[in-house]
């Protein structure tokens, strides 16, 4: 799948809504033609000498070799580091698991259903096994056949959420086509619903005044992140692009109940780049390769990028690397603060993850 690229209007894919949706591409766009929209200023010297260069992969937003020696030093973000974040609530996440074991002798239990055999899947799953065992917690994990029924996913399902012992239950997305993602989904009980995927659950988020059980973790995780790293909320603009069930409307509906003023853009927006460009805080999650280039960002933003995405890479020993949806060479000379991709939101969504699993067990023992 080769395709072209432009840094404008149509950046979207007509799939780029949805993030975790059909197969995993790996991305292998050849020619990334960017495309100048504005008389750049002093300010936007770094974009400027991009605008001028016509970029060789996606995976390399930019030409790092000149853009290195000229400019790159001088204005860089601050990294808000997701890896190291993440290890330190897992550490908290440990204390809270042994304080409960000690006094209560119960142990929060994650339960996984993996179906089918996506080796990023599997990778995933594997993750979050390690995840629990890192902090004290108990897994379980049920891997069926791509082949398998709706049927057996669903009794699974249901000898989960009757096990005392299992307080958070996951279903691995995406799910077989054959199988109908929203009957799997809302087979969860919504005690255990540690994804927050149940509609109960994002209809109470969307709803002022009151409070879902859980929340989904990857915009959680962002929200953590803006956080821990001292980023005001309130009263700010923030963009979103992207909605998809699962990350960008849950992070606009966070966002909003924030107090930030938020804005979708979405794959029909007529004009991204511009709108953008107004925002004080940028969540990108469309699952498009270096898609937000310098130019749609406003000087001294905050960017969060949840895009995970494999472009190909012979030097690496996968065959291919991940980049983020944002161009993190460009925008970090902007932004005064990015995630990285890889070590930005991705493990911060794991330890969302076992956060909310700790928050399950603690509710079903009534313990505080
Ligand atoms: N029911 C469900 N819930 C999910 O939360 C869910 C899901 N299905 N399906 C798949 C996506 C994807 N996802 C990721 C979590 C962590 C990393 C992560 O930690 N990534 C590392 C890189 C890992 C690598 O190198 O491959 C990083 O960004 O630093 C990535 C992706 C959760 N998902």
């Amino acid at each position: 799948m080769a395709a072209t690229a432009t840094a404008t209007t149509s950046a979207f894919s007509s799939t780029a809504d949805c993030v975790y949706q059909g197969a995993r591409r790996v991305h292998q766009i050849t020619t990334l033609h960017v495309a100048s929209t504005r008389r750049p200023s002093a300010f936007f010297k770094s974009v400027r000498m991009i605008d001028t260069i016509n970029c060789t992969a996606a995976s390399r937003c930019s030409s790092s070799g000149s853009m290195k020696s000229a400019t790159i030093t001088d204005a860089s973000a601050k990294v808000i580091d997701g890896k190291s974040t993440a290890k330190e609530i897992r550490d908290e996440i440990a204390i809270e698991v042994s304080r409960m074991k000690d006094s209560i002798g119960v142990v929060p239990g994650l339960a996984v259903i993996l179906v089918g055999d996506r080796k990023d899947s599997a990778t995933y799953v594997r993750n979050k096994k390690k995840a629990c065992e890192s902090v004290g917690m108990k897994s379980y994990e049920v891997c069926l056949a791509e082949d398998s029924s709706e049927q057996e996913v669903l009794k699974y399902i249901s000898g989960f959420n009757d096990d005392p012992s299992v307080h958070g239950i996951l279903v691995q997305l995406p799910l077989p086509s054959h199988m109908n993602e929203q009957n799997v989904l809302n087979a969860v009980c919504i005690e255990k619903d540690v994804d927050g995927f149940n509609p109960l659950n994002i209809g109470r988020l969307a709803m002022r005044d009151r409070e879902p059980l859980f929340v989904p973790c990857t915009p959680k995780g962002c929200i953590e992140l803006l956080h821990r790293y001292g980023v005001a909320i309130k009263g700010k603009r923030a963009v979103v692009i992207g909605r998809s069930n699962i990350v960008g409307m849950p992070a606009a509906l966070l966002l909003q109940r924030e107090d930030a003023t938020v804005t979708i853009v979405h794959s029909r927006t007529k004009n991204p780049e511009e709108i953008t460009r107004e925002a004080d805080i940028v969540i990108s999650a469309v699952g498009q390769p270096n898609m937000v280039r310098g130019s749609w960002i406003k000087p001294g933003s905050v960017i969060i990028d949840v895009g995970i995405n494999p472009v190909e890479d012979a030097k690496s020993p996968r065959g291919y690397r991940l980049v983020g949806d944002v161009c993190y060479e460009e925008a970090s000379q902007m932004a005064s603060a990015i995630t990285p991709v890889p070590g930005g939101v991705g493990p911060m969504t794991i330890a969302m993850l076992l956060l909310n699993t700790l928050v399950a067990a603690k509710r079903a023992n009534n313990f505080k």
